[in-house]
Order: structure tokens, then C-alpha cells, then sequence
């Protein structure tokens, strides 16, 4: 108060102050209120962790006022293998058949089947690509990676020279949020499963750095089934309080030594 009496001038500035922070509140929630979130989902059961994690990442988006579509892959019966069936029209080489060779020119004649459509639909309209799944074999359930063979197509995903920081999608961001059998200890650098990143190295840098993504931090949530369930509760509260703010966040440095040093 004695501090306003001998600059009355500051009664003014405060308000200035007090109106420029609600603006920026204002216009934080505004830039995130048209955003759009694909949530790209694998767990063959509702009531798993990775259930829980999904919904709670729906609740934050739509309380954010972003649109949420979700790729729920096992209830879609999302077929995981790459073959033939995924172009609709003739075959550039029907006698030496070549995966990626014609995908890219269904891609570019639209004659790529109606799911691989849909999915990239979905892609190509989202702000962020959250993958909620459970680790498999140290990398994703084979629906999920068959959905990224599918769906990554050269083309509309990446292509060449367009990779890395030049890749298709290098407007997007995305997150890994995952959960795992093994306990944080086990994935440490002296740990019996070595440092969690190094795995994450094929799947971010391979794969989302690959096609441009800019890749925010992983959501890990570590060995429900061997936690309680203040733990758990502990998990899913935390990704729900990352997400409030998840707009504000930079992208990790994508490079090799993130994972390796
Ligand atoms: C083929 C295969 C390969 C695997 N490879 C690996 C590997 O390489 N490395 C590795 O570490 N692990 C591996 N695992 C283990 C796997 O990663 C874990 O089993 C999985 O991540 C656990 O997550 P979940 O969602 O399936 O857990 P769930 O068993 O579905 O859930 C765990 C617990 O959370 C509870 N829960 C759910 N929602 C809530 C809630 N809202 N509040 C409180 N509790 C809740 C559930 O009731 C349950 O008790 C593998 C598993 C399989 C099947
Ligand atoms: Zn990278």
C-alpha cells in the first residue's frame, strides 16, 4: 500500500498487468480449444491401466474443449498385416509385388483401401498423435506397429528427400504413452533391461522423428499389475495433470544423444 501511495501510477499498471494475464489466459485456452487430439489405442480390455489412461487423456482434451477421435485398433479389428489387399486398384507389378513401392502410388492414385484411408484421414487432421498401448517385446502390440506399416505410407507420411525434420507429418506432435511389465528399475542404464530409451530410439527416432513428428516426452507408467492401487491412482493422476499443460511443452531433442548417453 505505501509502495502504491508513492507511485500511484502502478494502480494503472496493475490493472494493465491484471488484464494482460487474463488475456493470456484467455488466449492460452483459446489456442487449445480448437485442437485436435487422435488418440490411436491398443488394449483388448476396457477396464485395463491402459483403458484407464486413454479415458483419462479423453476427459482432460474434452474439458479442454479439443476434438478427440480415438482409434480403439482391437475393437475396430484393425487388420495388423501389410498385403496386397491394401490397394484396391491394379497393381504396378503384380509379379513382383512390392509393399511400399505400391502403396505410394495407391496413395497418390487414392486407391489405397477405405481403412488405410480413414486412418490417414484422421492423422492428417490431428494437431497430436497420442499411442496408448502396453509394451510388447520392448516395442508396440503388433496391431499397433501393423497400423503404423499400414497407415506411414511413403508419400503421405514421409518421402524422399522429406524425412526427419523435413518428414510429411513435421507439423504434428506425439507422445508414447505406455505401460510396462517391468519395473522402473529394471529399464535403468545398470538395470537387467537397460535404459527404457533405448528402445524408445526405433520407435520415436525410427519412426515418429522418421515421419516429422515432433516427439514429446514418453508417458510411462510402470508396472500396474506389481503396484497398488494408490499407485496406479498416482499414474493416471499425473498423465491427467501433464495434460492440462501438454500444449505448452517442447518437443524432447530428438537425436541420438537423448537415447545413448
Ligand atoms: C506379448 C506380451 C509381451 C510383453 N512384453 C513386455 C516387455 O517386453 N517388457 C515389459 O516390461 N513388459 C512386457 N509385457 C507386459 C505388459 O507390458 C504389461 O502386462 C502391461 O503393460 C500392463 O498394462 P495393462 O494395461 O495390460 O494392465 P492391466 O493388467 O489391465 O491393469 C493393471 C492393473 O491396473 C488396474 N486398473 C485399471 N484401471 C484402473 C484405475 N482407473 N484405477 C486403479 N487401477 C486400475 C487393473 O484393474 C489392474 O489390476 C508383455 C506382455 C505381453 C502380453
Ligand atoms: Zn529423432
Amino acid at each position: 500500500m505505501q509502495f502504491l501511495k508513492l507511485f500511484p501510477e502502478t494502480h494503472r499498471n496493475l490493472d494493465c498487468l491484471k488484464a494482460a494475464s487474463i488475456y493470456v489466459v484467455i488466449s492460452k485456452e483459446y489456442a487449445m480449444a480448437g485442437k485436435k487430439v487422435l488418440i490411436v489405442y491398443a488394449h483388448q480390455e476396457p477396464k485395463s491401466m491402459n483403458g484407464s489412461l486413454k479415458n483419462v487423456a479423453v476427459d482432460v482434451f474434452q474439458k479442454q474443449g479439443c476434438s478427440v477421435d480415438i482409434s480403439d485398433l482391437y475393437s475396430m479389428n484393425f487388420i495388423a498385416a501389410a498385403t496386397r489387399n491394401d490397394i484396391t486398384g491394379e497393381l504396378c507389378n503384380p509379379q513382383h509385388f512390392r509393399y511400399g513401392a505400391e502403396t505410394m502410388e495407391a496413395f497418390k492414385k487414392g486407391v489405397l483401401c477405405e481403412e488405410i484411408i480413414k486412418e490417414q484421414k484422421k492423422v492428417q487432421e490431428a494437431d497430436l498423435v497420442i499411442f496408448q498401448f502396453p509394451l510388447y517385446w520392448f516395442s508396440f502390440p503388433a496391431i499397433m506397429k501393423g497400423w503404423i506399416d499400414r497407415v506411414f505410407v511413403q508419400g503421405f507420411a514421409f518421402d524422399f528427400p522429406s524425412i526427419y525434420y523435413n518428414g510429411l507429418l513435421k507439423e504434428k506432435l506425439a507422445i508414447l504413452s505406455f505401460t510396462t511389465g517391468g519395473t522402473e528399475e529394471m529399464f535403468s542404464k545398470n538395470g537387467v533391461s537397460g535404459d527404457i530409451r533405448y528402445l524408445l530410439w526405433p520407435m520415436q527416432h525410427g519412426i515418429m522423428h522418421f515421419c516429422g513428428f515432433k516427439v514429446l516426452a514418453p508417458q510411462i507408467s510402470y508396472a500396474p499389475e506389481y503396484t497398488g492401487d494408490k499407485e496406479r491412482k498416482d499414474m493416471l493422476l499425473s498423465w491427467a495433470k501433464r495434460l492440462e499443460t501438454i500444449w505448452e511443452e517442447q518437443p524432447i531433442e530428438c537425436t541420438p544423444p537423448w537415447y545413448f548417453q
